[in-house]
């Protein structure tokens, strides 16, 4: 358990503030009064049982839950001091600031080098040394470049698993977001895929802010700086994961860490 790291110097110890924040599902409330300050250029873990909240926080941090009907918030997140919430705000420009990388891995129907640029493309950019140069940089970020510099223009589909979660990895990052958001990133990939993956995010944390939702105990230990324990919707403890995990300071987070309920 030695991944922590002091923030770079000048990070922004509350980059994202989750600030008094409540959601509710309809009739449904899945998050209470949450308040949490997640450090710039660090990884924050959210554990916890299933159930607990972790997605649906995850999920707000760049408004994705907006989508489902019926849902209302109460309280803030703000990045860099502005509320997500701001009227001025597009959800557009908020996605570019936050990636967002999901469980199951999700290239689209096309070639390695379409699916890196899709935002670009979307965005109507088409300056070809543009978008050469955004494929490499962002596949070498996601450390897939090697891997693939040979057949670019081949289906993401012919990719492995573990490949093709970095591809996404690297179409998240393509647009230089300043977070990453992950929502169990490896659940779907074998041990020694998800080891790379776990490397990957020790060595983004340079460029992005990373938030990640984990079952997996050890991926939190081995890839995290700070870790919160969700349960029924509330943030029970918050801290240096190496204090959550040998010295938890609330019962509930023992328990849980100890495997007393799951
Ligand atoms: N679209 C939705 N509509 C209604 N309720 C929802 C919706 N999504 C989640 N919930 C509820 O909100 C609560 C929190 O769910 P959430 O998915 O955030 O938990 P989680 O901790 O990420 O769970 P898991 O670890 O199983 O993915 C749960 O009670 C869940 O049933």
């Amino acid at each position: 358990m030695s991944v922590f790291s002091k923030p770079p110097e000048g990070a922004r110890p509350d980059f994202i503030r989750v600030d008094n924040f409540s959601f509710h599902y309809g009739e449904k409330q899945a998050i209470f009064n949450i308040d949490m300050a997640i450090p710039e250029n660090q990884v924050t873990a959210l554990i916890g049982p299933s159930g607990c909240g972790k997605s649906t926080l995850l999920r707000n941090m760049n408004r994705m839950n907006d989508l489902v009907e019926g849902v209302r918030h109460e309280g803030d997140i703000r990045i860099g001091g502005v509320s997500l919430y701001d009227p001025s705000i597009e959800v557009i420009s908020l996605r570019k600031r936050v990636g967002m990388v999901f469980q199951k891995y999700n290239p689209f129907a096309k070639s390695i080098y379409e699916n890196v640029i899709f935002s670009l493309r979307v965005a109507g950019r088409s300056k070809r040394s543009e978008l050469d140069e955004t494929v490499e940089r962002s596949l070498r970020s996601a450390a897939l470049w090697d891997e693939v510099k040979d057949r670019l223009h081949d289906s993401a589909f012919g990719l492995s698993g573990g490949q093709q979660q970095r591809l996404c990895i690297a179409r998240a990052i393509a647009n230089q977001p300043e977070i990453l958001l992950m929502d169990e990133p490896c659940a779907a990939l074998d041990p020694l895929a998800t080891l790379k993956i776990e490397q990957l995010i020790l060595s983004l944390k340079k460029q992005f802010t990373i938030v990640i939702v984990t079952h997996n105990m050890e991926q939190a230990t081995r890839c995290s700086d700070r870790t919160a324990f969700l349960y029924m919707g509330r943030l029970i403890e918050f801290g240096e994961t190496m204090q959550i995990f040998e010295n938890p300071k609330q019962k509930e987070t023992e328990a849980y860490i100890t495997g007393r309920f799951s």
